[in-house]
């Protein structure tokens, strides 16, 4: 994928559009890239490499964007294998290169390459606003700890006013694909489920890059973004704030035989009927999970639906509201649902979950179906769905 950035500064990444998990988590319908630059001035410097699964073609794009030089630099922005995973074969090739980092970047590095010959006079440790001149360009260097590992660190090219950004502005999705549903969706769903827990990180990092004048942003996945980056950078507050992005409802349902989708289909229709533009219903058990948990912190109120299960809940709501739970969710109305045939026991277990979390607002009555849904249910259904059209 050819992508320009400017006379100096390359793209040198690679598509991965043959893997199956991303992180052995997340389904990449239209695949990722590990995105990877170089900064061509009298020194020159490799911003990150790339994951080992796209070694051949990343180390092709170098040689030829080189053509012929060495690289003087390589800048370690993450120490995660999609992105420093072929630090061993640029020392192979490059082994005068000086690798720059911050302090916990080779407090880490050991640990993933313990023999890599590289001795500590080709090692610079760099701290907070500390920068290294390459001739015209100079890379000056911010701490991002925790956003969302804790050596990552971004880079500001000042003469070209780029922003290195790490992770952060990553997005699904290889390059060569043109997303319909513009950046936004797939960008959402890279940042709740894989930054999303570290939202004061990112606050911190948005407050340092509010005293940088920003033209591009060179993320190290998805697009290179250099248009209207006011979009982003408030998109990116919006989230790290757990604020709520867009007004609407979140119908997750969990159900083994039908009977509480049925319900939480119907609770939808209810809503809509109420006035609600929009309304998201998704099966726990089918659904992409990493979508659910997007759109959980997308809209500002969800309504959960699911079976009693041996004294407890339905698994895959159990494991929704874990995820929930472990990236942070709060701030939102929640409305619940249960279903049971004996001993329902749906509800307070969701409920336990859900008061683990931060300013959640559990919103009353709670519906308890019993079996199947029948006319009886009706009056108490729409009795939360008014609470949560008017919420
Ligand atoms: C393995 C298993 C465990 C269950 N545990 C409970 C339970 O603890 N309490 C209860 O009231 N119902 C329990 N149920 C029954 C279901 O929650 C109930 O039939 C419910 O109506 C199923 O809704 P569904 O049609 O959406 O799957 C259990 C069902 C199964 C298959």
């Amino acid at each position: 994928m050819s992508v320009t950035i400017s006379e100096a500064v390359k793209y040198i990444g690679v598509d991965d559009k043959t893997i199956d998990l991303f992180e052995s988590q997340y389904v990449v319908p239209h695949g990722v890239s590990y995105n990877s630059y170089l900064i061509l001035d009298e020194k020159v410097a490799l911003m990150d490499t790339v994951d080992t699964r796209g070694v051949e073609q990343w180390e092709k794009n170098l040689l030829a964007a080189l053509d012929g030089r060495k690289v003087d630099y390589l800048i370690v922005s993450h120490l995660e294998p999609d992105h420093a995973g072929s630090i061993g074969r640029l020392v192979e090739l490059f082994p005068e290169v000086t690798l720059v980092g911050n302090a916990k970047t080779f407090h880490m590095l050991p640990q993933f390459f313990d023999e890599l010959p590289v001795d500590e006079n080709h090692k610079i440790t760099v701290a907070e606003g500390e920068s290294l001149s390459l001739g015209t360009h100079t890379l000056n260097f911010y701490m991002a700890p925790m956003v969302h590992w804790p050596e990552v660190m971004v880079t500001y090219e000042s003469s070209e006013k780029i922003l290195f950004s790490a992770d952060g502005f990553g997005k699904f999705g290889a390059l060569d694909y043109e997303d319909p549903e513009g950046w936004a969706c797939e960008a959402r769903r890279y940042y709740f489920n894989i930054v999303g827990k570290y939202g004061a990180p990112v606050q911190a990092l948005l407050k340092k890059a509010a005293g940088l004048d920003i033209q591009t942003i060179c993320p190290l996945h998805g697009p290179v973004l250099n248009e209207n980056l006011g979009y982003y950078i408030g998109l990116y507050d919006t989230w790290s704030s757990y604020k709520p992005e867009d007004k609407g409802v979140l119908v997750a349902y969990a159900s083994i035989h039908g009977n509480t989708a049925k319900a939480a289909r119907k609770f939808a229709e209810m809503l809509r009927a109420k006035g609600v533009e929009k309304v998201s219903v998704m099966d726990l058990s089918r659904d992409d999970m990493a979508e659910v948990v997007e759109d959980a912190f997308r809209y500002d109120r969800m309504v959960l639906a699911a079976a009693s299960y041996d004294g407890g809940v339905f698994p895959c709501m159990q494991d929704f509201l874990h995820h929930l739970q472990s990236k942070a969710f709060q701030n939102r109305t929640v409305g619940i649902i249960e279903n049971g045939t004996w001993g329902p026991t749906a509800g307070r277990t969701m409920k336990g979950i859900l008061e683990t979390m931060k300013n959640i607002t559990i919103v009353e009555p709670m519906v308890t179906i019993r079996s199947a849904m029948k006319e009886s249910d009706l009056p108490a259904m729409e009795a939360l769905a008014d609470v949560i059209a008017n919420a």
